[in-house]
C-alpha cells in the first residue's frame, strides 16, 4: 500500500510540498537499521525492515525488543503491564522482508543502513529505483560516503538525501539532514520534518566528508590510535582521560567498539583513497589485525576490549 501525502506550505502556486513519511523501508537490519526502525515504529510510522536474510532479521527485532523493554522499563516503572502493551504496539508497526525490491514498492521513504562501501550501496539504489514508485525519496545514513557519489545511481536526484543518525540511535538526538545540489527542497523539508516526527534535533549539513560530527570525530579518534600505537598511552587510560578529562561518556576506544571496527575500517580506507597524503589517514596496525581476526567491537563480543 503506497501512502502518498502532501502538505503544502505557503499558499502561493509555487508553495513547498513535502512529502508527509507515513511508511518507511529501512535496508539493513543491523545496529543502526534495528535502532531507526525502533524509533521510526515508536513514533507511529509504520515500517519494514530488510535484510539479507531471515534469521539476521529475527536477530534485528529481538534487539528492537530488548531495546524497547529498556525504554519501557523507564517510561512505565509503576505500570508494567501498560509497558508491555506498548512494546507489543511498537511491533506490530515493524514488518520485515528479505526482498528489498518488493519493500520497496509501497513506501514513501527507503532509508539505507547497510554496509559503508559505495558500490554495494549504489547498486541496492539502482535496482531499487527501477522498483520503487515516482514520488518515494531515497536517503542513506552512511558516515563517511558522498551522499551526491551514491545517488548518482539513481534517476531521482531531486529525491536524493542524506539521513544519518547517531548510535544508539534510541538515544541520540541528533540527525544530520544533507541535501547535495540537487535534492529538492520539498525532499529537504520532507527529511527535516521527518527527524522531528522522530523525537530528534536535525541539523542541516552540507554533502562534505563526515558531515559535520564525523568531520570532527575522526581525527580524534585517529589519533588515539595513534597515540596509542606510539606507545604514548595504554588504551585503558586514553579512554578514562577523554572520560574523566574531557567529559566524554565514552573514550575513543570504547566508542570504536561501540561504532564497529570494521566500519571504521571502511571509513578510513575511502578517506586514504581521497586524501592519500594526508598522514592522519595512515593504516592503524591494530585496526587491521582486529578486523582481521573479526574481532569487530561488541556486535561481534571483542574488539579494542572483551565483552563476553
Ligand atoms: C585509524 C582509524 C581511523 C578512524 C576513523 C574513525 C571513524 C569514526 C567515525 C565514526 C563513524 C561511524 C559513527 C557515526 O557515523 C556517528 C556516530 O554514531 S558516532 C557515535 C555517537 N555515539 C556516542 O558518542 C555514544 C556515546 N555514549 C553514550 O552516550 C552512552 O555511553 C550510552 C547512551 C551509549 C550508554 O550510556 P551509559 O550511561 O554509558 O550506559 P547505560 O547502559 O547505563 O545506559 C544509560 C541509559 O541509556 C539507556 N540505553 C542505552 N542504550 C540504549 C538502547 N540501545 N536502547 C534503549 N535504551 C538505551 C539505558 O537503558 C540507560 O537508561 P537508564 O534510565 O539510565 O537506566
Ligand atoms: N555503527 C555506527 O555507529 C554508525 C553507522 N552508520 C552507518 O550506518 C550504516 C550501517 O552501519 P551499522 O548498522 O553499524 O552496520 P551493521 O554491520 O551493524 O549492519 C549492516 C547490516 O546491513 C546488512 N546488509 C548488508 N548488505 C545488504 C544489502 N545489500 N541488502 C540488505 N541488507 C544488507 C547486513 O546484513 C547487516 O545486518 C553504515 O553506512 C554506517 O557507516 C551511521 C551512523 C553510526
Amino acid at each position: 500500500m503506497a501512502f502518498f501525502h502532501q502538505i503544502c506550505r505557503g499558499f502561493s502556486s509555487s508553495a513547498v510540498r513535502a512529502v508527509v513519511i507515513k511508511h518507511v523501508t529501512i535496508i539493513g537490519g543491523g545496529q543502526m537499521g534495528s535502532g531507526i526502525a525502533q524509533v521510526a515504529a515508536s513514533t507511529g510510522h509504520s515500517v519494514t525492515l530488510v535484510d539479507t536474510s531471515e534469521d539476521i532479521l529475527k536477530k534485528s527485532v529481538k534487539t528492537i525488543e530488548g531495546s524497547l523493554r529498556r525504554v519501557v522499563k523507564k517510561k512505565f516503572a509503576d505500570k508494567p503491564e501498560a509497558g508491555e502493551e506498548y512494546v507489543q504496539k511498537v511491533l506490530k508497526n515493524v514488518s520485515t522482508s528479505s526482498d528489498a525490491g518488493s519493500a520497496a514498492q509501497g513506501t514513501d521513504l527507503v532509508l539505507e543502513a547497510i554496509v559503508e562501501n559505495l558500490q554495494v550501496k549504489q547498486d541496492l539504489f539502482s535496482h531499487l529505483d527501477k522498483l520503487a514508485p515516482a514520488h518515494t525519496i531515497f536517503a542513506s545514513n552512511t558516515s563517511s560516503l558522498s551522499i551526491s557519489d551514491i545517488a548518482s545511481s539513481t534517476s531521482r536526484l531531486d529525491r536524493f538525501g542524506g539521513l544519518h543518525f547517531f548510535n544508539p540511535v534510541p538515544m541520540m538526538k541528533l540527525v544530520e539532514v544533507c541535501g547535495t545540489s540537487a535534492t529538492s527542497q520539498e525532499t529537504f523539508d520532507s527529511l527535516m520534518n521527518f527527524s522531528k516526527e522522530l523525537g530528534k534535533t536535525p541539523v542541516s549539513c552540507k554533502d562534505t566528508p563526515g558531515f559535520i560530527v564525523n568531520r570532527l570525530l575522526v581525527p580524534y579518534i585517529l589519533e588515539a590510535y595513534h597515540l596509542h600505537e606510539r606507545g604514548h598511552g595504554s588504551k585503558e587510560d586514553v579512554d578514562i582521560a577523554m572520560k574523566l578529562g574531557a567529559g566524554y561518556p565514552m573514550g575513543p576506544f570504547e566508542l570504536s567498539d561501540y561504532i564497529g571496527l570494521d566500519t571504521i575500517k571502511f571509513i578510513l580506507d575511502g578517506w586514504r583513497v581521497m586524501d592519500p597524503n594526508n598522514p592522519s589517514f595512515a593504516p592503524s596496525e591494530l585496526l587491521n589485525k582486529l578486523v582481521a581476526e573479526g574481532k569487530l567491537g561488541k556486535k561481534t563480543g571483542e574488539g579494542f576490549y572483551k565483552y563476553k
